[in-house]
């Protein structure tokens, strides 16, 4: 086993995390009728990702988001970069996009390591693993997104780790992660060659102190305090039709 081994990733469906913010100052000078028919079309929109999501041929959430950064964030999970592409054009066509504008986006594929792996199984034949690799987004009340790296500083550069080294501190990582099943749901977004940072991390949870916790009982535990660096984090509150609509009422 040669001292830098490249690890084996897993990748499923194709993720674009779509933030926006909303021009409120055009959103409250349009007309009534202007609005109307912004949002009847965001809404026919959101209706043909529902109906992708009924048919599991990828899945959508949609967040309000606080602070400054964005009001709004529509992640996506489909099997193409095509087809993420036709879902941004399609947005960017609506009358609605035109009171928006785009502070930040990110893409990336959901993706496992196989750092902890069952030798001679196919791991894409395990059910188990393609509902990971394929996830239905739980909509959940809070998501919590931020981007990551993994330090690659002379003194501790992850890359150079020996596969050993590296399996520990992950296997360390995984069983903080089991303290929190059932209470936060993480979606790991490889963007190594995609996007800015190496991961994208998605996380939900009913308790947003729960973003809290598991990120700093993380920042104790090696792999973080001694390899994590992270970009911007974005924390949002659930949205359905409904409550879209009186997000947007003026
Ligand atoms: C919600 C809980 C949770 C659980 C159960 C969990 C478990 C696991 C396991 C078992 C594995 C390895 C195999 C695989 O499944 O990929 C991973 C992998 C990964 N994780 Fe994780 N993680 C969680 C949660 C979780 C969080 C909160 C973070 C952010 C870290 C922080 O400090 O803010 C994170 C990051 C990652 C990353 C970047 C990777 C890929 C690392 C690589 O080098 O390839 N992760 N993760």
């Amino acid at each position: 086993m040669s001292a830098n081994e490249a690890l084996l990733t897993l990748e499923g469906w194709y993720t674009y995390h779509n933030f926006r913010t909303i021009n409120w100052e055009k959103w409250r000078a349009a007309s009534e009728q202007e609005r109307k028919a912004a949002l009847d079309e965001l809404h026919s929109l959101i209706r043909t990702w529902e109906a992708n999501e009924e048919q599991k041929e990828g899945s959508t959430a949609v967040y309000s988001i606080l602070g400054h950064k964005a009001d709004l964030v529509f992640m996506f999970l489909r099997p193409t970069l095509q087809e993420l592409d036709a879902i941004k054009t399609a947005f960017n066509k609506t009358r609605f996009a035109a009171f928006t504008e785009a502070p930040y986006s990110y893409v990336s594929v959901v993706e496992l390591s196989n750092y902890v792996n069952n030798p001679g199984e196919d791991p894409k034949a395990n059910p188990h693993v393609r509902d990971r690799l394929y996830p239905i987004l739980p909509k959940w009340e809070h998501i919590c997104f931020y981007p990551m790296n993994k330090k690659r500083d002379l003194q501790d550069n992850w890359y150079m780790l020996t596969m050993q080294e590296r399996q520990e501190m992950m296997r360390s990582h995984g069983l903080i992660g089991r303290k929190y099943a059932g209470k936060v749901k993480q979606i790991i977004g490889g963007s190594v060659g995609f996007d800015d940072w190496e991961w994208g991390v998605t996380l939900f949870a009913n308790d947003p102190l729960e973003f809290k916790h598991i990120v700093y009982e993380m920042r104790f535990d090696e792999v973080s305090a001694r390899f994590g660096e992270f970009g911007n984090f974005l924390v949002g509150n659930v949205l359905n039709s409904e409550s879209l609509e009186s997000l947007l009422e003026v």
